[in-house]
This record gives C-alpha cells, sequence and structure tokens, in this order.
C-alpha cells in the first residue's frame, strides 16, 4: 500500500462513546448548559477525535508553512513578482514574520517546508527541502502538476505531520506561503464546490477592479480548459460528492504543489487523531481535497478563521466547519489558525479543569422551574 492509501485507510469516524462522554460532562460543569457555545462542540469534538474524554490538551502545537510558486503567475492575476515567495521564506526562518510573532506568542514551532519554490533556498534551521518542482505549470494552459508531482507533494505533506507528531507536537496548525496561490485556491473551490467563479475569486494580496475582473476570468479560462467549468449541463453541480480521482484530477489540473502538501499534512494529522487548525483560504481549499478522498477526515479539522477571501466562506459552508476567530485577515502564513489555538486549547482545558456541580457544591438548575418560566 502506498502511503497515501494507508493514510486514508486510517481516517476513521469519531468515536461515539468519547463523544458521548463528553456531552454528558459538559453538561455537568458549573456553567450553564451551552454556555461556551461553539467551544463545546470543539471540545466534544476533540474527544471523539483523541477517543477518550478529556481529550489530551493540543500543546504543544506545530505550525507547517507549506511554500511554493505558481505558473499562473505568468497571467497577471497578483501585484507581487514571484520572487516574494522566496523572500517571504527567508523571512519566516530569520523570524521576521507575522507568523514568527504569533507563534511566539502561543509557544508554537514554526517549520517552513519547500514543496515548490522557484528558486535555489540554502540549508537553514526550520526548513525542510522537500522541492518537488521550482512551481507549478500554467493552469490556464495545460495541468498544473503531472499526477505524480501531485502526490509526491501529498506524501510530503503526510510525512511532514507523522514527523511533527513523533517529535511531540499535540496540535498540528496549517501556514502557506505562494505568490498568486489565491488563484490556484479559487479554481479548486470552484471545482469543488461547484460555484461560479465570480463568486470563489477574491482579491488576494490586494488587487484593483480591472485586475480582479482579469483574475476571475483567469480561473475561468482554466476550469474551462480543465473541463471543470459548473454549467447548467456540465453535470458539475457541485451537490454531488466528489470521486477520490476526481478529486486527485482536479488537483493536478488547477492545484499548487502547496495545496497538495497540505492535504497530505490534514490527512496525515486526521489519520494520527492529531486536531489540525486550519488557516485560511488556501488551507480550506486543500481540506475539500482531503475531504473528498476520505470524509471522515473532517473530525480532525477545526476552521482557525474565516478568511476575507469569498472562496473560503463558501469552503466552510461546503465542508460544514464553522470558523472561530473572525477578523477579516487575508495573510496566509498560518496567523489566523495562530490566533484561534488559545480558543481551542481553552476548549479542552474546560474539560480538564472545570469542577461538576457535585463536586463544588454548585446548585443545578430548578428541575420544577420550566425554560419558559425562567425567562418570563
Ligand atoms: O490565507 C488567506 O486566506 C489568504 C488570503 C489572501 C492572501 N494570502 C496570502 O497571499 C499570497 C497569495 O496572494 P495572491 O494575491 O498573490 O494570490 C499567499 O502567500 C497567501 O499566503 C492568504
Ligand atoms: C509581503 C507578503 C507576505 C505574505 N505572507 C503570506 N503571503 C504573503 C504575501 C506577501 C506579498
Amino acid at each position: 500500500m502506498s502511503l497515501i492509501e494507508e493514510t486514508i485507510a486510517a481516517v476513521r469516524p469519531l468515536d461515539e462513546a468519547a463523544v458521548r462522554e463528553a456531552r454528558e460532562h459538559q453538561a455537568r460543569l458549573t456553567k450553564p448548559p451551552g454556555s461556551l457555545g461553539v467551544l463545546e462542540e470543539v471540545s466534544v469534538r476533540l474527544a471523539g477525535l483523541a477517543g477518550r474524554c478529556p481529550p489530551p490538551l493540543p500543546e504543544p502545537a506545530a505550525v507547517a508553512i507549506f511554500a511554493a510558486d505558481h505558473g499562473v503567475h505568468a497571467q497577471g492575476v497578483t501585484p507581487w513578482p514571484q520572487e516574494v515567495t522566496a523572500q517571504m521564506v527567508a523571512n519566516f526562518l530569520a523570524g521576521g514574520a507575522v507568523v514568527n510573532a504569533f507563534a511566539g506568542q502561543v509557544g508554537a514551532t514554526v517549520t517552513v517546508v519547500d514543496v515548490g519554490v522557484a528558486a535555489e533556498l540554502g540549508p537553514a534551521p526550520g526548513l525542510l527541502a522537500r522541492k518537488v518542482a521550482p512551481g507549478t505549470a500554467d493552469m490556464t494552459e495545460g495541468p498544473a502538476m503531472t499526477p505524480g508531482q501531485a502526490r509526491q507533494a501529498m506524501e510530503t505533506g503526510i510525512e511532514v505531520a507523522r514527523d511533527l507528531a513523533g517529535d511531540g507536537a499535540r496540535c498540528l496548525l496549517t501556514g502557506d506561503m505562494g505568490i498568486a496561490n489565491t488563484t490556484a485556491s479559487a479554481a479548486l473551490i470552484a471545482a469543488f464546490t461547484g460555484l461560479p467563479p465570480e463568486r470563489v475569486t477574491g482579491r488576494g494580496t490586494g488587487i484593483d477592479d480591472r485586475t480582479h475582473a482579469h483574475k476571475v476570468e483567469v480561473v475561468r479560462a482554466a476550469l474551462a480548459r480543465h473541463g471543470l467549468l459548473p454549467t447548467p449541463d456540465s453535470g458539475r453541480s457541485g451537490t454531488a460528492p466528489v470521486t477520490r480521482p476526481e478529486a486527485e484530477r482536479i488537483l493536478a489540473a488547477v492545484g499548487g504543489l502547496e495545496h497538495a502538501a497540505l492535504a497530505g499534512f490534514i490527512l496525515g494529522a486526521a489519520a494520527l487523531r492529531v486536531p489540525v487548525v486550519l488557516d485560511g483560504v488556501i488551507a480550506g481549499a486543500a481540506a475539500l481535497v482531503a475531504a473528498a478522498m476520505a470524509p471522515d477526515v473532517l473530525g480532525a479539522c477545526v476552521a482557525g478563521h474565516r478568511s476575507a477571501e469569498p472562496g473560503h466562506s463558501a469552503t466552510v459552508g461546503h465542508l460544514g466547519l464553522r470558523p472561530l476567530v473572525d477578523l477579516e485577515l487575508r495573510l496566509g502564513e498560518g496567523t489566523g489558525a495562530l490566533l484561534a489555538l488559545p480558543l481551542v486549547q481553552g476548549a479542552v482545558r474546560v474539560l480538564h479543569e472545570v469542577a461538576t456541580f457535585d463536586s463544588a457544591g454548585v446548585s443545578g438548575k430548578d428541575p420544577g422551574r420550566s425554560h419558559d418560566t425562567i425567562t418570563e
């Protein structure tokens, strides 16, 4: 069995007994039931993932930033030169980026993985040299990747998840760096959700109306080139689940090497039953790929934040994920996932540390009073 097959086979549903136990435990804690809102659901899900209640605290945490370049950059979809990808990798390694500041704040490690940067990167502490190719090909002219390249990048992501968990990480966070990767993300999201390019293509790092209109047409052209454009008679409605071979074809046709690696990273985390906090639109697009290949992967995924990219809202809606933080961020690198990390950790800590009504001698709700009379 290949590493990908083996990983997919290891992705299992949540443990129902642990889910039940966590729900019951939440109801016994000294707070009105449900008063921690979405955080209660997060804690229950992580108990189901771990197969026990309470689940292990999701710490220490590790961010993996997958970096790669994109052939579609040649179509003029971003104002930034391609070399900024390699320059920002150097900045991450030097500790000078926003991701480093946010990671330092929560004690997370930062690992940068070169899966496809279009420049030679010298060895450096914190850098994993795993280049599959020096960037993808232009998706408007042909497939962005060969099937072999896409699989190699996915396997790299799986291996990085395994290595970080092997080194002790109990929570994995996604990060990405790749000038023009919001164009590839939009194409992936349109292909998986069946939504039209104009609904899922955003302004990325910041573009004017004219460039945005052009970017939408580039996404449309790429989808049309690969038979992925949702039209009334194409059968691509977005309602039918995408099969695994089709998911791999879509990934290779319009994805990036970092999307492939992130899809592997998410699958790898789920197979190890380690929670993975997703960053923005690039991670969301990769999660669509991973979920098409192994739907139970979603049990391990927490949407860290809602990106300002319209395609990201479409993605989390499609996957049924609820972003924890909503601050109009559109940076990537893992920054939104890192801001959400204390929320995920707090959600689990409640199951470990909060007293029950019985143990603390606090009276529960008066059973004689109905909900209606209390709110009157
Ligand atoms: O994470 C997001 O949702 C996000 C939204 C917009 C831009 N980015 C980052 O910006 C870069 C891609 O932007 P662009 O405009 O060149 O496609 C890439 O390095 C991403 O990490 C990231
Ligand atoms: C400066 C810069 C920093 C980034 N970090 C993630 N994507 C980025 C894109 C740019 C352009």
